[in-house]
């Protein structure tokens, strides 16, 4: 294994200065504490071409725990006819150290995928759905009702086994495939998700074509139907929008966010998703914020690292970028 590189202390030193941004700052109303939910394992690794080998899949996860994460998404029970990357999920799942108080939820489509994932040990799962129809199609085969058919024998089962299930609405700032969406329709589909049962729901920018202003436009309308409690952000980066994005969702008060290690990531069936927000750099700009995570960034940093070399990627993450040492 290659050794890991080293982050220069003295950049991270810079964020003491920064931290007297309070939580009532002009900027709105800042959350004091945020969760960031890891999805790196998940979403990261499953539109990755070559089969990356189970045990660095669960070293990733371990030092992603190490570094104090308190939810790390650790694979999907989806057909591995259509993402063979997450094949290995119950080896995965088995493998992993999982960290006291942490969770380690999967995503499941269909009761299929739940039962596999409950008997590899899964204490949480996430279902995931879409605000447009065409999207849904490509991703699970199905029409958004139709995925909701899925969706209550999976909810069904999860309240039998007491499972807390989280849900995605996905393509909630636009789709590959139709263009726009209309905030109504994801506060729908949102709605929908909470009232059978889902305790978080999860606004996936899944193409990472939204704005700060198509944030607020959106996040509005969805509070209308969900609790901000329950609401989730989950920002791709590819037109390098994401850490704008969740600042807006913060200042709404939103209070969980989604990243991924190293900024990996992409959806395979969305055509252009690149990789999610850069977990380090969310890390970076909250701890400048004054914001709670629990999470270590030198840690963070390693993890990013590990991974980056095992897949022979540079990082997606601006801070791992500026904080290594050349
Ligand atoms: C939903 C299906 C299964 C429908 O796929 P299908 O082909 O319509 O399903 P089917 O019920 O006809 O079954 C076909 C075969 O798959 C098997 N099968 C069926 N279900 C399972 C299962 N759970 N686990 C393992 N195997 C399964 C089933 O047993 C059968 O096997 P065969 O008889 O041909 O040998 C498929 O479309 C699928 O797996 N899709 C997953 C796509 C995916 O994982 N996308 C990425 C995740 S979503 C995302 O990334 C967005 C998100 C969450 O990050 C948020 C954002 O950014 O927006």
């Amino acid at each position: 294994m290659a050794t890991m590189r080293k982050v220069v202390p003295r950049r991270l030193v810079g964020l003491a200065t920064l931290r007297a941004v309070s939580t009532s700052s002009p900027m709105g109303t800042l959350p004091k504490q945020v969760k960031i939910v890891e999805v790196g394992p998940r979403d990261g690794l499953q539109n990755e071409k070559n089969i990356v080998p189970t045990a660095v899949k669960i070293k990733l996860i371990d030092m992603l725990s190490e570094a104090g994460l308190p939810v790390i998404e650790a694979t999907s029970f989806v057909s591995p006819k259509w993402v063979p990357q997450m094949a290995d999920h119950t080896e995965v799942l088995k493998g992993i150290r999982k960290f006291p108080g942490r969770n380690y939820p999967v995503l499941t489509p269909n009761l299929k995928g739940f039962e596999s994932a409950v008997a590899a040990g899964a204490r949480e799962v996430s279902i995931f759905g879409a605000a447009s129809e065409l999207f849904t199609r490509k991703n699970v085969n199905c029409s958004i009702d139709a995925s909701f058919q899925r969706f209550d024998a999976i909810m069904q089962a999860a309240r039998a086994a007491a499972i807390p299930v989280r849900g995605y609405v996905s393509c909630a700032l636009g789709c590959p495939y139709e263009g726009k969406i209309s905030p109504a329709k994801v506060a729908e589909v949102s709605k929908k998700l909470y009232s059978m049962g889902c305790y978080e729901i999860s606004l996936g920018d899944t193409i990472g074509v939204g704005t700060p202003g198509a944030m607020k436009d959106m996040l509005s309308a969805v509070m209308r139907e969900v609790p901000l409690a329950a609401l989730a952000v989950h920002c791709h980066d590819t037109y390098g929008q994401a850490l704008a994005n969740t600042l807006m969702a913060l200042q709404m008060g939103v209070s969980v966010v989604d990243a991924s290690v190293a900024g990996l990531g992409g959806c395979p069936y969305a055509q252009g998703a690149s990789g999610n927000l850069a977990t380090e750099d969310l890390v970076y700009m909250l701890e400048g914020l004054g914001i709670h995570t629990g999470v270590n960034l030198q840690k963070l940093l390693e993890a990013g690292d590990f991974i980056c070399q095992a897949l022979n990627r540079k990082t997606g993450s601006k801070v791992a970028q500026a904080t290594c040492k050349l």
